[in-house]
């Protein structure tokens, strides 16, 4: 099967996907480069500078050691030389150690900034993504692995560039080792082989099975969220939820705990074993120096530089090769990372996207539409064939999963039909500018979200341009009747919401209501889209809100979905839904006239008060 560039092997992982995946280092350090040019130019120079230390203090230490094997037993000494050597080696000494020191503070500071780098990159491409792409749970996968990146990959950094310090450091060790004795290169090598392939191995199979938990752990990442939050606590409580998760979570982190256990247990085993092997071609190495120098065809400082150099160069080599496989394995997991910006939304502006109309001349028309969610067969709106024009109130009705939200999403472009089209003044909604679009629907949804934010944010996010616009934060709180709760607030608008921070006050249902509410107020929207804006609203508050509701949007078009018929009734025209389809279209007393499902559920309702 062809591979493609981010196609990622589950099993094992060949030699030749490692060396494949090589290739998004480029990109990795381009992102580095862009996370902080002046660190990455800095850690790049003292990683130059530290790669000759070793063998510079291996030279001078030879030097010193000849000069203090030259001086033994004659009487006239002359230790100006040799007091300048150790001088020298004390400086390099003490210089490596500054070196080490600032490119530890460098690479975590650069570290910090490339992980917050890439975590905003990751959150600016989400937010262009589709809305079906965030339903889908192999997304969610991939979102989670990119996610990791953004830390994971800090370590990658170090990683690399050690990789390269040291080559540098083998490529000066070696110099010095070939112009002494070649043939120890050799026995270096077949120590350390083995080594290698056996971290290899077991990177590919640590990799693999962690590509292959992603979905467990996001499962448990989830099951520890239900188990402790302040969001779940009350259900938790009164369900006597906790056995219950506590179960689950055991079940799945035993799980990961045999898997992972199971391979790192064997992964221990064989290092051991090749570790012996490297310390076996060290000493035959070793012994091989000695005897020459016994032999007298090398000085006592050559043997310590011979030995220390073999032992640092196998040192570097292990080193390198081990860390081959973390680095090949890092850039393997950078498919995952680059994989998730190639994801790419298909609800994207257009070129010449024309601008929203302004004002709105002949309305939207529904023509056949129809839309199926993500991965389901089922039919979620279908056959929709009707007007709504301009300056119209129009109100949708119909049982749960009628497919009224689903409307509503529709003329947002959250989603864009499956078939049919949704016209706006005679051209298809997806000819005009996304952003025009969105900014011209003021959109309320049931499920919105309640911002452990300021309660002024939290109104400013309808129109987020204007955050720090208070008085017209204040305008749409007085139009959504949510000013009143900013004076029983101890520091009004400024007062934080929620419980999750420090000093943050929670609201109640209807309270968050009336603050969500003011988001459709905090722009000139020209339609006004409510999803059950008033389910959680006491009588009174209801009957005010809609009143505010009819005055502010007079001559506006405007959708409610409601389940309340006192609410549905205010409207123009009211479209009942069923399964997906239109089933009647009216005013409220055609519908009752009619004495179809509208007037059926209408009397339910009413009942219900008698
Ligand atoms: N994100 C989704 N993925 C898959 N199916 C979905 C999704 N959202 C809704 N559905 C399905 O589409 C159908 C219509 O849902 P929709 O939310 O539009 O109904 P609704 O009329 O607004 O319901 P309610 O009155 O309960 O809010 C339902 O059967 C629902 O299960």
């Amino acid at each position: 099967m062809a591979k493609n560039r981010n196609t990622i092997p589950t099993e094992n992982i060949t030699f030749k996907d490692r060396l494949a995946s090589l290739k998004n280092l480029p990109g990795f350090f381009k992102l580095v480069w862009q996370s902080s040019p002046s660190k990455t130019a800095i850690s790049f120079t003292l990683r130059i500078l530290r790669s000759a230390m070793p063998v510079a203090l291996l030279y001078v230490g030879k030097l010193i050691i000849d000069e203090v094997v030259a001086l033994n037993g004659h009487t006239s000494k002359d230790l100006h030389y040799l007091w300048e050597l150790v001088a020298l080696e004390f400086a390099l000494a003490v210089f490596t150690d500054g070196l080490n020191r600032m490119i530890n503070l460098t690479d975590s500071l650069l570290g910090d900034l490339f992980s917050n780098y890439t975590s905003m990159r990751i959150m600016k491409h989400a937010a262009t993504l589709d809305l079906d792409q965030f339903e889908d749970s192999v997304f969610y996968d991939k979102l989670e692995r990119a996610r990791q990146q953004t830390v994971g990959r800090t370590v990658l950094l170090s990683q690399v560039m050690g990789q390269i310090q040291d080559f540098i450091s083998m490529a000066f060790l070696i110099t010095g080792l070939i112009a002494f004795n070649p043939w120890l290169i050799l026995l270096l090598l077949l120590a350390i082989i083995p080594s290698f392939l056996g971290e290899s191995y077991f990177n590919s199979k640590n990799y693999a099975l962690s590509r292959s938990q992603t979905p467990e752990r996001r499962e448990l990442d989830y099951v520890r969220y239900l188990g402790a939050s302040d969001e779940t606590a009350k259900e938790v409580k009164i369900f006597g939820l906790a056995d219950f998760i506590t179960n689950r979570f055991k079940t799945l982190s035993d799980k990961f705990y045999a898997d992972n256990s199971r391979l790192s247990i064997r992964r221990a085993g064989w290092g051991t074993f090749f570790s012996v092997l490297g310390t076996m071609g060290y000493y035959a190495a070793y012994g091989f120096i000695i005897y020459d120098t016994v032999q007298g065809r090398s000085t006592v400082g050559s043997l310590t530089f011979l030995a220390g150099s073999f032992r640092q160069l196998s040192g570097l080599m292990e080193m390198m090769l081990s860390r081959f496989t973390i680095v090949s394995q890092g850039a393997i997991y950078l498919n995952d990372f680059i994989g998730f910006f190639e994801i790419k939304p298909k609800i994207t502006k257009t070129e010449n996207a024309i601008p929203f109309p302004n004002p709105i001349k002949n309305g939207f028309i529904f023509e056949n539409v129809g839309f199926q969610y993500h991965n389901t067969t089922r039919w979620a709106n279908r056959n929709l064939n009707f007007e709504f024009k301009p300056g119209e109130k129009l109100a949708l009705v119909g049982e749960n999963g009628a497919g009224k939200t689903t409307l509503v999403k529709l003329l947002a472009r959250l989603y864009d039909p499956t078939e049919g089209r949704i016209l706006l003044d005679g051209k298809d909604l997806r000819e005009y500018d996304l952003d025009d679009l969105r900014y011209n629907l003021g959109i309320i949804f049931q499920d919105y979200i309640r911002y452990q934010m300021s309660f002024q944010q939290n109104i400013a996010v309808g129109n987020i341009k204007e955050v720090d616009n208070l008085d017209l934060v204040k305008k749409a709180a007085q139009e959504s009747l949510a000013d009143q709760l900013a004076l029983k607030l101890t520091n009004g608008y400024q007062q934080a919401l929620g419980r999750k921070f420090n000093d943050g006050v929670e609201l109640s249902g209807g309270e968050w209501q009336k603050v969500a509410l003011a988001r459709a107020y905090m722009k000139e929207a020209q339609v006004l889209i409510l999803d059950e804006p008033t389910a959680a609203l006491d009588a009174r508050a209801e009957y005010e809100v809609f009143q505010r509701f009819a005055e502010l949007t007079k001559g506006k078009s405007a959708v409610l979905i409601s389940h309340r018929f006192s609410t549905a009734r205010l409207a123009d025209r009211i479209l009942v839904l069923d399964k997906g389809t239109l089933l009647e279209s009216g005013t409220h007393a055609q519908l009752l006239a009619a004495n179809g499902r509208y007037s059926e559920l209408f009397h339910l309702q009413a009942m219900g008060y008698q």
